[in-house]
């Protein structure tokens, strides 16, 4: 009769085999909180050095991408700054599910980058190919429930508003080339409360929240380890737990 701690390792022995299903990871918080920063740094922390098999591939997926392409007029609005970028209804929720589901399946898939200064997704677009490890980051990336349910980790970068909004002022101004008073009233008028009404509402549902966003070298750090720890099978997952429970059935 093969000891639990055999049957423990035949069944480890059999999961290294398969390539591992590609791990999702959303990284919702404020416009401007540091949720780039953060999926660069674990990025960076999981690609660096090799965990127990061959390099580990992590990819970003922007939730800019999935932006509706604006209509003549809308675009005008946007010219102006009076465009919501920061409404649930300006994203494309079907092709953002569709996507996430190709890409979980492990599938090669084709995605626009966003082009924020002329507010365009069809400047060009990048493929994405089979990873182990994706983060789908934007500001409503834990919004929908059907994309939350897709998620093996759900993380919120929890940055104070009045940092998020001097960064913007800053990136907004000297990167997207916008006058000061344009982007505060962009602000006041649009993402402020749209971060109130659906951003801020989804903290709820992370798993881990990033208080200071990037600067959290510590939970940065312990999120690292915990995918590692995931990758390379190390965790008293369910599976192990099913067959310790059918062997003291046996037992019996
Ligand atoms: N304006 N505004 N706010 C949105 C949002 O807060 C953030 C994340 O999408 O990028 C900003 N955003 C998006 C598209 C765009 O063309 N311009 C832009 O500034």
């Amino acid at each position: 009769m093969a000891s639990v701690t055999d049957l423990i390792q035949m069944r480890r022995d059999m999961i290294k085999d398969t390539p591992p299903k590609p791990f999702l990871i959303g990284v919702a918080g404020g416009s401007a909180s540091g949720k780039s920063t953060v999926c660069a740094k674990i990025m960076e922390q999981l690609g660096q050095e090799g965990v127990e098999t061959n390099k580990r591939r992590v990819v970003i997926v922007s939730q800019e991408s999935f932006y509706k392409e604006l209509s003549k007029d809308e675009a005008e609005v946007a010219r102006k700054g009076n465009f919501n970028f920061d409404h649930p209804d300006a994203f494309d929720s079907d092709k953002t599910l569709e996507t996430l589901q190709k890409i979980k399946a492990a599938e090669i898939v084709e995605i626009p980058v966003y082009d924020s200064v002329n507010a365009t997704g069809k400047s060009r677009s990048i493929s994405i190919y089979p990873a182990d490890v994706i983060m789908f980051e934007g500001i409503l990336t834990l919004y929908s429930k059907e994309i939350r349910d897709m998620l093996d980790m759900k993380l919120f970068v929890d940055s104070d508003s009045d940092t998020r909004l001097s960064r913007r002022v800053i990136r907004d101004t000297q990167e997207r080339g916008r006058d000061l008073e344009q982007v505060l009233a962009t602000y006041t008028n649009f993402v402020k409360p749209a971060f109130e009404e659906f951003c801020l509402p989804t903290k709820k549902y992370a798993d881990v929240i990033i208080p200071r966003g990037s600067e959290n070298t510590v939970a940065i750090g312990l999120i690292v380890q915990h995918i590692k720890d995931i990758l390379s099978g190390n965790t008293t997952s369910e599976i192990d737990g099913a067959i310790i429970d059918s062997s003291t059935r046996q037992r019996h």
